[in-house]
């Protein structure tokens, strides 16, 4: 019977990527955004067995309501992807305590709750799970000039290691993934913001992040949802606690 997985911000970027992956895997997928327009379009590209779900990341009821109607419409739940997350570009002086609450809510907030609604999910339906978080090369090494951005990245890290011990004796794993410069709309704006606080252009923002890569290609999205393939799928069910770094070599650990 097919498995069934969730992904949040799947409207765009690495989160649709990982959805259309996991949908060729064979997964029941629900596309988990707020831009609902976009994520329902997607989900009727995909096919029959995906269906698009608006939620607020932060918020924790919507979380658990996602995690309900998924289970309604699509029979079971065995894998959340908490992959939403948002990447202002933030000097160190500029930072409000509005932004504090907004880029933690939905970074780390979206985790927390998303974990709490999958791990009641998994416990209703009497089998274990894999949850799998987005970090960031940046939440592995701190980037400049985004002190929040990587503060909660570190954070989704740290709350991987500890719920990977507090449930794998209920049979759930939990991954991170730990992207590098990939082309999505997050990271155009990022190198946007950088080279324009520079006085300089997009491409020249780019290549702050970009010219340490070993590999010398900026990253697909692609190139990620193969990693979160293997972490969703029966191939990685030895591996719990772990951030797989997918950066074309940036950072070395
Ligand atoms: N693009 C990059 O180079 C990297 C991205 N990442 C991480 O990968 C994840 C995906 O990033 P991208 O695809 O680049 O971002 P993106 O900004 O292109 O797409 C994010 C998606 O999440 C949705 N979203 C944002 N906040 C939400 C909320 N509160 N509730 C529901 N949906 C929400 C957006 O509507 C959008 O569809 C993020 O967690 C990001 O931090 C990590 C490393 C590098
Ligand atoms: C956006 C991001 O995660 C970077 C620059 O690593």
């Amino acid at each position: 019977m097919a498995k069934v997985a969730i992904v949040t911000g799947a409207a765009q970027g690495i989160g649709l990527a990982i959805a259309q992956r996991l949908y060729e895997d064979d997964f029941k997928v629900a596309l988990v955004d707020y831009k609902i327009d976009v994520a329902q379009v997607a989900a009727a590209d995909l096919g029959p067995n995906a269906i698009a779900l608006q939620a607020d990341v932060s918020k924790r009821d919507d979380m658990f309501r996602v995690v309900h109607e998924t289970v309604e419409k699509l029979g079971d739940l065995n894998v959340l992807v908490n992959n939403a997350g948002l990447g202002p570009t933030t000097p160190i002086d500029t930072i409000t305590e509005e932004q504090f609450k907004q880029v933690y809510g939905v970074n780390v907030g979206g985790v927390l709750w998303g974990t709490q609604a999958a791990h009641e999910a998994f416990k209703k339906l009497g089998h274990g799970g894999k949850i799998i978080n987005a970090t960031s090369q940046a939440g592995v090494v701190g980037n400049p000039e985004l002190a929040l951005y990587s503060g909660t990245k570190f954070a989704v890290r740290g709350i991987t290691q500890v719920t990977a011990r507090d449930l794998a004796s209920e049979n759930i794993t939990v991954n991170a993934y730990a992207p590098g410069i990939v082309k999505t709309p997050m990271m155009f704006d990022i190198a946007h913001e950088v080279g324009q606080n520079a006085g300089k252009d997009d491409d020249w923002g780019m290549q702050q992040f970009a010219k340490d890569i070993a590999l010398k290609r900026l990253s697909e999205p692609s190139d990620v949802a193969n990693v979160v393939s293997f972490l969703a799928g029966s191939d990685s069910d030895y591996i719990t606690g772990q951030t797989i770094i997918v950066d074309g070599g940036m950072q070395f650990h």
